[in-house]
C-alpha cells in the first residue's frame, strides 16, 4: 500500500501524518508543493495539516493554486484516496473537491483541545473499523474550522449518510455540528480533528488509530 503527503510551506502535520499512515502498513512518499505530478501506484494522498503559505488569503486559498494542486485533483477524479486533515480540510474545500467552507470559529479565537466527536457513518474506506454511534476523543487545533454550507448541500449531505464526524458540542460553530466529511464516491474525508495526533499511546489516547487501519483494512479487502 502507497500513501503520499503532500508539503507545502507552513505544514506542520505532514510527518504525524506520515508516522501515522507508516503505522498502518503504508510506505509513505513526501511530496513538495511544488511537484506537478504525484508518484505513481499511489492508494492515497494525505494533505496534512498546518499553515500552508502562512494562512495568508483564507486558509488553504493558497494550496488550491500551488502546482501539486492539479495532480491532486486528477487523482480524485479518478477515484483514488484522498485524506485531508485540518488545514487539510480546509484545502480540499478550496480546491472543491469537497463543498462547504471553513470560517472563522465562532469565538473569533484559535482552538486547541482534545475534543468528543461521534462516528456518523462507517461506510466508508475511513471509518468502517469504527463502530456506528462510537465517540471518541481526538485534538483540534484551528482558527478556521466553523463549517458552513447552504441549505441543499447540508440535504444532500445528510441524505447520502456523509457526515462522517460530528462534535458533541461545536466549539467552533459549526453548522449541525459537523467536524468531517465525505466526498460524493465517499472516496475523499476532510475532517477538522487531527486523528493521527491521538494514533498511539504515546499521545494519551488511541481513537484516531481506527481511521488509518480502515484504510489498510479496505485496501487490502478492496
Ligand atoms: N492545525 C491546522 O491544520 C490549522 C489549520 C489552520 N491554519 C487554522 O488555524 O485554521
Amino acid at each position: 500500500m502507497r500513501a503520499a503527503v503532500l508539503v507545502f510551506p507552513g505544514s506542520n502535520c505532514d510527518r504525524d501524518l506520515a508516522v501515522a499512515f507508516r503505522n498502518a502498513g503504508f510506505d509513505v512518499e513526501m511530496v513538495w508543493h511544488k511537484d506537478t505530478d504525484l508518484p505513481g501506484g499511489l492508494d492515497i494522498v494525505g494533505v496534512p495539516g498546518g499553515f500552508s503559505y502562512g494562512d495568508y488569503l483564507r486558509c488553504g486559498a493558497i494550496a488550491a493554486q500551488s502546482p501539486i494542486s492539479g495532480a491532486l485533483k486528477a487523482h480524485a477524479a479518478r477515484g483514488g484516496y484522498v485524506f485531508g486533515v485540518c488545514n487539510g480540510f480546509q484545502i480540499l474545500t478550496e480546491t472543491r473537491l469537497l463543498p462547504g467552507a471553513l470560517l472563522q470559529n465562532a469565538g473569533v479565537k484559535y482552538i486547541c483541545k482534545t475534543v468528543t466527536l461521534r462516528v456518523e457513518t462507517t461506510d466508508s474506506a475511513f471509518t468502517n473499523a469504527y463502530t456506528a454511534g462510537a465517540e471518541i476523543d481526538i485534538p483540534i487545533a484551528h482558527h478556521e474550522g466553523n463549517y458552513q454550507a447552504d441549505a441543499e448541500t447540508l440535504a444532500r449531505l445528510r441524505g447520502e449518510d456523509r457526515v462522517a464526524f460530528r462534535y458533541l458540542d461545536a466549539p467552533n460553530g459549526s453548522t449541525d455540528r459537523i467536524a468531517g466529511i465525505l466526498s460524493e464516491n465517499r472516496r475523499v474525508l476532510g475532517m477538522m480533528p487531527h486523528p493521527e495526533r491521538r494514533a498511539e499511546p504515546a499521545h494519551g489516547g488511541t481513537d484516531g488509530a481506527a481511521l488509518f487501519t480502515s484504510l489498510s483494512e479496505a485496501l487490502v479487502n478492496a
